[in-house]
């Protein structure tokens, strides 16, 4: 193809800024491919995030500013989300891209909640989304999610994922008794998650979501460095004894050199549900400076709200019960800034990596 069209529809195309990474296209390698077609330039655009609603606003940019310079073209825009690096020395899973861990510093801040709402919120967004109910201490999600049945092998190997609303779960409550308190020891914890998480039949997942048992303990700790961790964020709410705790999560992900991609103050403002009237009953803005010290991204704060807690008793999250209302925007939202975040981190090569053999002759 004419070379200096290319040029020029590449110039154009640093001039068309994404809304969703305040990046232009060119900056973000979302140009895949500028060609001619049969005589008719054709142009490929890839968003490596969550992108339903996100693909006709990126066309239209670029047509409006194609049509500006009276260039004519076929305009393709398409949700591609890839693998991205996780820390050294740990093997990526196969059919999972990205996993994300949510954690709390403390039990009971709405970890479990968030964390199945936001993989809902990425799932509504048009991304293949699984969770992992890592929880030891209270594995919430069969409630939370309304997952019905035990857990099914084919093989009596390895286990299926079941279906929460969409969501491919797994989840240690689905193999132990709910009844018996859990008492593990660290490194039995840390082998019985390994094995969920390793052989269950993850189907070609963009995000696998992993609701963390809470604290920063061994079990904790040995998670951080075994699981292939693309990012993790930590949840809290704004009481200061929370945030001590949150300040240990985000500690405990430095030191294994998982990058923190951000954290998310829950219960942040309650909303009265007679008159909606919405105060800061736990204290204000706790978790941004927390953020701005760490030097980390605040991604948004949730309300204490009691549809958010009717909703998940029901086993329906309200990111699915009510995805219209102003709580799932919320979470939207914050979905949004993780996707984009994820896509800022250095691709995963290491599926392409050439094995080198050493050898003593
Ligand atoms: N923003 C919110 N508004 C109202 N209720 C909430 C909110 N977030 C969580 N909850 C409720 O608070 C309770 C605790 O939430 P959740 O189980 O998610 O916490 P957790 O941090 O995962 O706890 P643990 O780590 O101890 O398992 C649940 O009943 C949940 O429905």
């Amino acid at each position: 193809m004419d070379e200096k069209i290319e040029q020029k529809v590449r110039h154009l195309l640093k001039e068309v800024v994404d809304p969703n990474t305040g990046k232009d296209l060119v900056a973000s390698k979302s140009v895949k491919k500028i060609e001619d077609v049969d005589d008719k330039l054709k142009i490929l655009i890839d968003l490596d995030y969550p992108a339903k609603t996100q693909i006709p606003v990126v066309k239209n940019l670029v047509e409006a500013k194609l049509a500006e310079n009276h260039i004519e073209a076929d305009v393709e825009v398409k949700q591609n989300i890839i693998a991205h690096q996780v820390q050294r020395g740990v093997k990526v899973f196969d059919n999972v891209r990205n996993v994300i861990a949510v954690s709390s510093g403390k039990g009971g801040v709405g970890k479990s909640t968030v964390a199945a709402n936001l993989a809902l919120a990425l799932q509504a967004e048009g991304a293949k989304v699984g969770l992992l109910d890592a929880d030891i201490y209270g594995p919430s999600q069969p409630t939370m999610l309304g997952l019905k049945g035990g857990a099914v092998t084919k093989d009596g190997k390895t286990l299926e994922p079941l279906d929460g609303h969409g969501l491919q779960v797994a989840s240690i409550g689905v193999l132990i008794d709910p009844d018996e308190p859990m008492i593990w020891r660290g490194p039995l914890a840390v082998s019985a998650l390994q094995q969920l998480i390793k052989q269950t039949n993850w189907h070609d997942l963009d995000y696998l979501i992993v609701d963390m048992p809470p604290g920063t303990g061994d079990i904790q700790l040995s998670l951080s460095q075994e699981v292939p961790l693309t990012g993790a964020i930590v949840v809290t709410t704004p009481q200061d004894i929370a945030l001590m705790d949150a300040k240990k999560g985000l500690v405990m992900f430095e030191k294994v050199n998982v990058p923190i991609l951000g954290i998310i103050e829950n219960m942040a403002t309650h909303i009265c549900s007679k008159c909606g009237h919405e105060e800061h009953i736990f204290g204000e803005g706790g978790a941004k400076k927390m953020a701005e010290q760490y030097g980390v991204k605040f991604l948004g704060e949730i309300p204490l709200d009691i549809n958010i807690r009717l909703s998940m008793d029901k086993g329906e999250p309200i990111v699915e019960a009510a995805p219209d209302s102003k709580v799932a925007q919320v979470y939207k939202e914050i979905a949004r800034k993780v996707g984009v975040l994820v896509s800022e981190r250095n691709k995963d090569y290491s599926a392409k990596m050439p094995s080198i053999k050493v050898s003593n002759d």
